[in-house]
């Protein structure tokens, strides 16, 4: 039987109802991630988002989303949903980033830009950063968007887990891990009939896209580990 001898992360965003959360926990999903940014059509009202983490199933990742949310929210948020990360889309420095004292990720803004990622000067500014999120929205500008970039323009020289989002869905997430092989695949939109509101269908395709990925992929990155999992 042939095996995938490396896996590629999966995170499912956005999304605002307990059944969509349900559906991703069951198709293998490794993280759900709930928006709080203000300027979301997916943000949660706090509320809300404590049913959607009742339904998060065992063993799966909440990351909680932000950008430029004032600090007493992020804690508030933290307190009562336990998150196992927090995601920064804004203008966050990396002493705001760590001080709620749970690993973070950093969202980067890889917008219409040409020139390649400095990410020696990333590094420097994000030193506790436990992943980088390169994703397609302009700096200052919100994620969600639905449009890629050029894969071309992701940095080879990380020394943290690359994460890659904006405008994947089942028709190009293949030609991503193939091509550039990241620790995980970051997707909003591409599995959405509007926002917020998950398609099951989409999310189903969109997940056995990345595992048949998986199975093809010779390319060996230094931000996974080995795994053994089977490829039918
Ligand atoms: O999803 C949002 O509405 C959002 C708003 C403000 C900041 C970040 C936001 N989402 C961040 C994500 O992690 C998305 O999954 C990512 O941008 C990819 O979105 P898409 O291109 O729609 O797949």
């Amino acid at each position: 039987m042939k095996t995938a001898s490396v896996r590629t992360r999966v995170k499912f965003c956005g999304l605002t109802r307990a059944g969509d959360v349900r559906l991703a926990c069951e198709l293998g999903v490794d993280a759900i991630g709930l928006v709080f940014a203000e300027n979301s059509p997916r943000r949660l009202q706090i509320e809300e988002s404590r049913a959607l983490r009742q339904a998060i199933a065992p063993l799966v990742n909440l990351v909680a989303l932000f950008s430029d949310n004032p600090p007493e929210q992020v804690r508030e948020i933290v307190r009562l949903l336990r998150p196992g990360a927090l995601q920064f889309h804004g203008n966050e420095e990396d002493a705001f980033c760590r001080s709620f004292g749970i690993p973070y990720i950093k969202a980067v803004a890889m917008g219409d830009g040409t020139s390649p990622v400095d990410t020696r000067a990333l590094h420097a500014r994000y030193p506790h950063a436990a992943a980088l999120l390169y994703d397609s929205h302009v700096p200052g500008g919100a994620g969600g968007g639905g449009k890629p970039f050029d894969w071309k323009r992701l940095p080879g020289d990380n020394t943290k887990p690359v994460m890659v989002a904006g405008g994947l869905n089942a028709t190009n997430v293949y030609d991503l891990i193939t091509q550039r092989a990241p620790w995980a695949v970051d997707v909003a939109s591409g599995i959405e009939s509007a926002p917020g509101i998950k398609d099951g269908d989409k999310m189903r395709a969109f997940v056995a896209e990345v595992h048949r990925a998986d199975c093809n992929n010779e390319h060996e990155s230094g931000y996974r580990l080995p795994t053994q999992g089977h490829c039918g």
